[in-house]
C-alpha cells in the first residue's frame, strides 16, 4: 500500500500570491478526486506534489519518505500528465513513447519494447502507433499522456484537468482507463468537472482558494447534507430576491424555468421541495459556505 502524507502546505509565488494555504491530506492506494475551481490551486498543488516546484512552508512524505528533502525518491515513482502537453514532435506514437521510455530510464530494450507495447494496447492506441501524435484527436492525445505517464511503472501517478475539450465518449473511455490503473497505485485526478469523480472516486477533496474545504469519501459527504437541500420552481425575475432570502447554492434552467436549490436546516418557505443531495449540490454548498465539512 502506498501512503502520500501532506501536511499544512502553502505555497506563495514571488508575485505575492498565495496558491495554497495550510493544505493537508492523507492517500492511499485508489483514484483520489481533487475538486475546485479555476485558479482554486490544483495545478500548483499537483506541481508541488510532483516536485515540479518547492512549497513556501509544509510537509509531504510518500511511503514515509520526506519528498521535499529528496525529490528523486518521489520522481522516480511519479507518472505525471500535465494539464498542457505541449508540442509533439512529428513522429510516431510509438517512436515517441519509445524516446519518452529512453528519458525514463529504461535502458534495457527488450524490456521497453515489452512496455511501450503493452501500453498502447492498454491505451487502445496499438493500431495508431504508426501515426504521429499530432494528428491525433483530444482523446487520443490524452490516452497518449496516460501512456507516457505509465512508463516504469509508477506507484504515484498525478493527472491534471485530463477531461477538459473531450467528448462524452473519449471522457468515459479515459476515465474507465484511470480507474483501472488506480486498483494498485495512487491516481490523484484534479478536475473541475463534479461528474469526473462521482463514479470513480472513493476518496476525494474539494479546494477553494488554496485550501481544503471538505474531505472524504463522497457519498458520505453528500449523505451530510441529507435533509438540507431544498428546490423551487421560480420566475427568472425573482432570483435577485430569493438570493438575498436565502442560502441560494445553485440556480438552472430546466425546461425554460428557473430552479434553484437552496441549503436549509428546516423548510425555507412554503412552496419548497426536500431534494436528494447529489455531489454538486456539495461542491457548490461547500464552495460558497466555505465551511470545511470533513468525514473520517
Ligand atoms: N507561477 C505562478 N506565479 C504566480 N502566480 C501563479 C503561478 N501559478 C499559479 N498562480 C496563481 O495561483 C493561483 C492558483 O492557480 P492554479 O493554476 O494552481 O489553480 P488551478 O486550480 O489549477 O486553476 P486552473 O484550473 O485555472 O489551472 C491562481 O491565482 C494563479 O493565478
Amino acid at each position: 500500500m502506498n501512503t502520500l502524507r501532506i501536511e499544512n502546505l502553502s505555497k506563495i509565488y514571488p508575485n505575492g500570491v498565495k496558491a495554497l494555504n495550510g493544505v493537508s491530506l492523507n492517500i492511499s492506494n485508489g483514484m483520489f478526486g481533487l475538486l475546485g475551481a479555476n485558479g482554486a490551486g490544483k495545478s500548483s498543488l499537483m506541481r508541488t506534489i510532483a516536485s515540479l516546484q518547492e512549497p513556501s512552508s509544509g510537509a509531504i512524505n510518500f511511503n514515509d519518505v520526506d519528498i521535499i528533502n529528496s525529490p528523486q525518491e518521489v520522481r522516480k515513482n511519479l507518472g505525471y500528465l500535465p494539464q498542457e502537453f505541449g508540442v509533439y514532435p512529428k513522429i510516431s506514437a510509438e517512436k515517441l513513447l519509445n524516446h519518452l521510455a529512453v528519458l525514463k530510464g529504461i535502458i534495457d530494450k527488450k524490456e521497453r519494447k515489452n512496455q511501450v507495447t503493452a501500453l498502447l494496447q492498454q491505451t487502445n492506441l496499438y493500431q495508431h502507433r504508426k501515426k504521429s501524435v499530432y494528428t491525433f484527436s483530444g482523446g487520443m492525445r490524452q490516452r497518449f499522456g496516460i501512456a507516457q505517464a505509465l512508463l516504469g511503472n509508477p506507484q504515484l501517478i498525478i493527472v491534471d484537468e485530463p477531461t477538459a475539450g473531450l467528448d462524452p465518449e473519449e471522457r468515459n473511455r479515459f476515465l474507465n482507463l484511470l480507474s483501472e490503473i488506480g486498483e494498485n497505485v495512487i491516481v490523484i485526478l484534479s478536475t473541475h468537472i463534479v461528474e469526473d469523480i462521482r463514479d470513480l472516486c472513493k476518496n476525494m477533496a474539494i479546494l477553494a482558494e488554496g485550501e481544503i474545504v471538505a474531505q472524504g469519501n463522497p457519498s458520505e459527504l453528500v449523505k451530510g447534507l441529507k435533509g438540507k437541500i431544498w428546490s423551487k420552481m421560480i420566475k427568472k425575475d425573482d432570483v435577485d430576491a430569493y438570493h438575498k432570502a436565502f442560502k441560494v447554492i445553485s440556480t438552472k434552467l430546466v425546461s425554460g424555468e428557473t430552479q434553484i436549490r437552496v441549503i436549509s436546516d428546516s423548510i425555507p418557505e412554503k412552496g419548497f421541495n426536500s431534494i436528494d443531495p447529489n455531489l454538486e449540490d456539495l461542491y457548490f454548498a461547500t464552495v460558497q459556505t466555505n465551511s470545511p465539512l470533513k468525514t473520517v
